[in-house]
């Protein structure tokens, strides 16, 4: 597995038994505009992949042809081996899970029920809930520090509950590969750590995470393995030491920063200036 950079660099992947994700050349335009340029990238499996980069560089892009929400001109996203432009919609389902950044209009639904949604690829057709799904589904509720609002119109939710509820959903799906975009947005401090600590814990389970993030401070936190994006490109890509450098910030955000060391993680801290 190997992501390509733009200086044409590449980088073998964390090593696993199974591959994750693989995106091989994948490109995507609208309306005449190249939105995702010929991009190579790696989720290494069981662990937890930022994806990184400014405003409109085409992070959400990117994980909607993963989901594969948008097809692509041209590239195919494979997951454990897997092209899953060939998998049937409802096996992909299964395997796959994703929570996107604005939430389409709620529909008055109960919290309860909003995160059963995430049981039926795993249910035939006309099958109810089972009792282990509502189990599965309280538990994931739980899993986001939702439980008490199980019963609540998820209409009546604030932006970071409704948030939490929709990673909630996610979880009940029980996917292998679970794909976020910015799924720390609306959330306040501790709810975000929270975050990225179920994500590492569910990446620690074997689950392949992508996470588009803004914050290069929780990334550089949390995030086993980075992916830097810029106008649809990848331009560095490999271990949070390797691309969180201050070159690569300044080159990509026209920013200059310093990275320090985290006191007691001994992580990189970004100090921007
Ligand atoms: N359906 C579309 N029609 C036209 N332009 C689009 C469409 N989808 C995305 N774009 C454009 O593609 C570029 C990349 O958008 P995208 O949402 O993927 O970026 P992003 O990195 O997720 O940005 P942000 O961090 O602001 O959420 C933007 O300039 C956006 O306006």
């Amino acid at each position: 597995m190997r992501d390509r950079t733009t200086d044409g660099t590449s980088r073998v992947a964390a090593p696993g038994s199974t591959p994750g994700l693989e995106v091989a050349r994948v490109r995507w335009s609208v309306a005449g505009r190249l939105i995702v340029d010929d991009v190579d990238c790696t989720a290494p499996p069981g662990a937890f992949t930022g994806l990184l980069g400014p405003n409109g560089s085409g992070k959400s892009s990117l994980l909607r042809l993963v989901a594969g929400i948008t097809v692509p001109d041209a590239g195919t996203a494979a997951f454990a081996g897997t092209d899953l432009a060939s998998v049937r919609r409802r096996e992909r389902a299964r395997r796959v899970a994703f929570v996107e950044q604005e939430a389409a209009a709620e529909t008055p639904l109960r919290v309860l029920d909003a995160v059963l949604l995430g049981r039926i690829p795993h249910r035939s057709l006309l099958a109810g809930d089972t009792d282990a799904d509502r189990h599965l589904a309280r538990e994931a509720l739980a899993r986001v520090g939702m439980a008490e609002f199980a019963d609540r119109s998820l209409a009546t939710l604030s932006g970071g509950e409704r948030q939490r509820v929709h990673v909630a959903r996610a979880l009940a799906q029980e996917p292998s590969l679970l794909l976020l975009d910015e799924p720390t947005n609306h959330l306040d401090v501790a709810a975000q750590l929270a975050t990225m600590t179920l994500a590492r814990k569910l990446a620690a389970d074997g689950v392949t995470v992508l996470a588009a993030l803004h914050d290069l401070n929780l990334a550089a936190a949390a995030c086993d393995h980075v992916v830097m994006l810029d106008a649809g490109r990848v331009v560095a890509a490999g271990s949070v030491k390797e691309v969180l450098v201050p070159a690569v910030i300044e080159q990509v955000y026209g920013v200059r920063c310093d990275v320090l060391e985290h006191p007691a993680t001994g992580r990189p801290v970004l100090a921007f200036s």
